[in-house]
């Protein structure tokens, strides 16, 4: 996961692999095919190597469902999702997964947090440490390895929880609206810390959000949803190149992909607020 493992010629990490969706459809509850949620209606998408991946689409669309079938953390029940690995059956170390809530262990201080995975994988102590100690200082933690979350603030919980997922060096990054609770300020700091970050450490990114401005502003491509049941309805190609430090919230081609993309989602966001889910 650190900058030296980057292929020098491309800049972007040789081991990273993307992810097939083959019509994938998911229904909660209901007996018989009868009743129940359809969240997800066929879905086919295709996440590239390397690539940071929006999925933005209203509330209830089937975001959040999608994620977790492609960290297996729900059972695939029709379609396929495929990683270089072969199709997703359950949870994996290849795919590490940042919620919304920060999910830490309250008990454990940001070093243990960190050094939590490590544990499960059998590296040696001294290695361990090690890892888990570059990892804090990427998210700029260094100096409150010993603080235990409630003595964080959201923002920086949410580093913390960054460090520990990076730290056992997944090869796909899920990522579930992770700055959805901090509030506006923070947020925009942590955006423009994820994007460095990930402009050095170059994982598949998948990363859920209701955000056109967040999805614009992280993202090489987003995955536009429909309102529930989640279908695909666009795949937009960000397609701008950024420089390191740049606040390219100012350009003008910033502006108008959030524009083009907001009249993208603006119906199907109108239908969300109108159907109860
Ligand atoms: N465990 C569950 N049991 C029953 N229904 C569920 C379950 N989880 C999600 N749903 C329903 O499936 C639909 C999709 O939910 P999901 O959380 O995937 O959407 P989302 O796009 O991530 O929403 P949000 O942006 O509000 O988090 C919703 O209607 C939701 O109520």
């Amino acid at each position: 996961m650190s900058a030296q493992r980057l292929d020098a010629r491309t800049g972007t990490d040789p081991n990273a692999v993307g992810i097939e969706i083959r019509d994938v459809s998911h229904h909660y509850g209901g007996r018989n095919g009868q009743g129940g949620v359809t969240a997800l209606d066929h879905i086919t998408l295709d996440i590239r190597p390397n690539e940071f991946h929006a999925l933005l689409g209203p509330s209830g669309c089937g975001k959040s469902t999608l994620l977790y079938l492609i960290g297996g953390f729900i059972p695939v029940q029709s379609g396929v999702i495929e990683t270089a690995r072969g199709p997703v059956t359950g949870p994996n170390p290849e795919r590490g997964i940042v919620f919304q809530n920060f999910a830490l262990f309250p008990w454990k201080t940001v070093l243990q947090n960190t050094l939590y995975g490590l544990e499960k994988l059998g590296l040696p102590k001294k290695e361990r440490e090690e890892k888990a100690r570059h990892f804090i200082d990427l998210v700029h933690l260094s100096g409150f390895e010993n603080a235990f979350p409630s003595q964080l603030s959201g923002g920086m919980q949410q580093r913390a929880a960054i460090a520990r997922t990076l730290a056992v060096d997944p090869e796909i990054l899920l990522m579930d609206e992770p700055f959805g609770a901090l509030d506006a300020q923070t947020r925009r700091v942590m955006q423009e810390e994820l994007r460095s970050i990930w402009q050095r450490t170059r994982k598949t990114v998948v990363f859920v959000t209701h955000d056109v401005q967040e999805a614009v502003f992280l993202a090489d491509r987003i995955s536009i949803m429909s309102a529930r049941p989640g279908r695909i309805q666009h795949v937009i190609d960000v397609g701008f190149n950024r420089e390191p430090g740049e606040d390219v919230v100012k350009r003008p081609e910033f502006v108008e992909m959030g524009e083009h993309i907001w009249g993208l989602v603006r119906d199907q966001a109108i239908a969300a607020t109108r159907s109860a889910h």
